[in-house]
């Protein structure tokens, strides 16, 4: 359904995306992750058709900057930053209702299981919405409507925790032709809802990780994790992961395969602490000697 070859974005002298291919079949949720800067966004910006670029994008065999208008119909997209419109967010809704196919009753519906009490604001200028509400319409827009593509740049970042939870069991109950892009900082709390981790770093690939049925439920890691100090938040949070302690700041335990997204977000947010890390694939016979010796 995606396919990127070769792109490249720069910004006067800046690189920002340097040759990235992707190919991404129909109906893949992915996880782009990637630090500050990194290129999600711009990745974002040339698949929306909104920058030009070098190299080639493909969404269902069209063309981004040369069929940006039916592109635009055909994709659910919550922005990183909300535009800043003076529209009252009842005419918003009702325009993005018309242009995409979709019922106004439906994004409301949507907007009030986020929390978002549409009548209350109808008459409000978008603009001066609160950042959580703005977040909330905008997701409540990208979902509430058909698509078959959904790219959402930080979608969760403005929202409050029981906000969070209902956005995702919204993402998790959409069927399987429902194909999503979702960037966060996040990637313990999307790791269980995509099928495949995408890392960028200066605009280039370098981490693709598909999480397929096969290979990851059945198997299990072997992990090690050293630390250059003892803090009591990690050595609790790491015998929630049942691992055991060893000579002084090391730990070591064995992840079950469809856990290990989840357990290197639980590193990465670590990362300050961290002087290694090694996951290694096993299998049950080498888990249990391993966790035994321990
Ligand atoms: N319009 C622009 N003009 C100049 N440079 C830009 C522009 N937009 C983005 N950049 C630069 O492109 C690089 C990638 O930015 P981008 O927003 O794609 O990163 P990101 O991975 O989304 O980051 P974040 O996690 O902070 O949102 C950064 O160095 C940024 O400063």
């Amino acid at each position: 359904m995606i396919l990127i070859k070769e792109l490249s974005k720069q910004f006067g002298a800046t690189r920002v995306l340097d040759h990235l291919s992707l190919e991404a079949p129909s109906g893949q949720r992915i996880a782009l992750v990637g630090s500050n800067g990194a290129g999600k966004t711009s990745l974002f910006r040339s698949l929306l058709g909104e920058y030009s670029y070098h190299g080639s994008i493909s969404i269902d065999g069209l063309d981004p900057r040369r069929d940006r208008a039916r592109l635009l119909r055909m994709i659910g997209f919550v922005p990183q930053i909300a535009p800043r419109l003076e529209t009252p967010t009842g005419a918003f809704i009702r325009y993005v209702a018309e242009v995409s196919g979709a019922s106004v009753e439906e994004i409301e519906g949507v907007a009030k299981s986020l929390g978002l009490d549409v009548a209350a604001v109808r008459n409000r200028a978008f603009v001066r919405l609160s950042g959580g509400m703005k977040q909330k319409l905008l997701i409540a827009l990208a979902l509430g409507r058909p698509t078959g593509l959904l790219i959402l740049d930080e979608p969760t970042a403005n929202l409050d925790p029981a906000a969070r939870a209902v956005f995702y069991d919204l993402l998790a109950a959409r069927g399987r032709h429902t194909a999503m892009i979702i960037s966060s900082h996040r990637i313990d709390e999307i790791a269980p809802l995509v099928d495949r981790v995408v890392e960028l770093d200066r605009g280039r690939i370098v981490l693709d990780d598909t999480v397929t049925d096969a290979g990851a439920l059945g198997s299990s890691f072997l992990v090690e994790v050293e630390t250059n100090r003892v803090e009591a938040s990690f050595a609790r949070a790491a015998g929630e992961w049942g691992l055991t302690q060893f000579e002084g700041h090391r730990w070591r335990g064995a992840i079950a395969g469809p856990d290990r997204l989840r357990f290197l977000g639980f590193v990465a947010r670590h990362a300050g602490l961290l002087s290694g890390v090694e996951l290694r694939e096993a299998d049950r016979e080498s888990v249990n000697a391993d966790t035994l010796s321990a």
